[in-house]
């Protein structure tokens, strides 16, 4: 078992529910977390402001790994907080495409923060993504499905190189990482990190390669972990 030195922790669906709602159990945990001095990274397919709102409300300091890796953020790191790793342009030409084959009635429409997404384009999740994936399967571009949107992301980076590139410039070792994911964007976080966990609400292919696989479901999950393989308390 790796020494737990920090926790990067999914939102959508591990401390959220699946109304979206932040669940009280891990608010209370990472808490605990932080206060015992094990800083809480923030990794999601959210833009940057809002992933800055969460971890400002929830209370953590880790930093951010948000638009499933295409920015990333910490606040120590001289001016240059904000670091755009993923490329928009091959998220805008899968766009372009499906807009040229169905014009005005497109099926799939972008969520309302496009102005303030710099590397991706995500659209509502309001159809299973394998249509998607299969239209775009020559294009340059990762479909991400999230279980809450539909990420168009420049497959240059993910969550996992996004941890990667923040824990160097931080100086955290990935080894010392525990992850906590629900959804296929969080395959290469998890595989990224140190220790793997999947809450039980996660996909199978989460599962699959979860060292842990929590017995209770999204924030209730990750109080679990925290408990069992930060504080040791069973
Ligand atoms: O942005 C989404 O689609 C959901 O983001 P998540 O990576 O926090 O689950
Ligand atoms: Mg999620």
């Amino acid at each position: 078992m790796v020494k737990i030195e920090a926790i990067a922790v999914d939102v959508d669906g591990t401390i959220t529910d699946g109304r979206r709602r932040v669940c009280h159990s891990a608010l209370d945990a990472l808490r605990k977390a932080e206060d015992a001095g094990i800083p809480v990274i923030i990794a999601t397919g959210n833009i940057s402001h809002f992933s800055y709102a969460v971890a400002t409300l929830v209370g953590t300091t880790g930093g951010l790994v948000c638009e499933n890796g295409g920015v990333i953020y910490h606040d120590g790191y001289n001016d240059n907080r904000v670091i755009v790793l993923g490329d928009i342009s091959k998220a805008q030409k899968a766009y372009d495409f499906l807009f040229d084959k169905f014009g005005k009635d497109i099926p799939f429409r972008i969520v309302e923060d496009s102005d303030a997404r710099v590397s991706e384009i995500t659209f509502y999740k309001n159809m299973s993504s394998e249509p998607l994936k299969e239209m775009l399967k020559d294009f340059d571009v990762e479909v991400y499905d999230s279980g809450f949107a539909l990420h168009l992301t420049d497959p240059a980076v993910d969550k996992g190189t996004g941890l990667a590139k923040l824990a160097n410039l931080v100086g955290y070792n990935v080894e010392n990482i525990m992850c906590i994911g629900d959804s296929e964007n969080d395959i290469d976080f998890l595989l990224a990190g140190g220790f793997k966990v999947a809450v039980a609400n996660a996909c199978d292919e989460l599962k699959e390669i979860a060292d842990y696989v929590c017995e209770n479901k999204y924030g209730d999950g990750v109080a679990e972990a925290i408990d069992k393989f930060v504080f040791n308390q069973e």
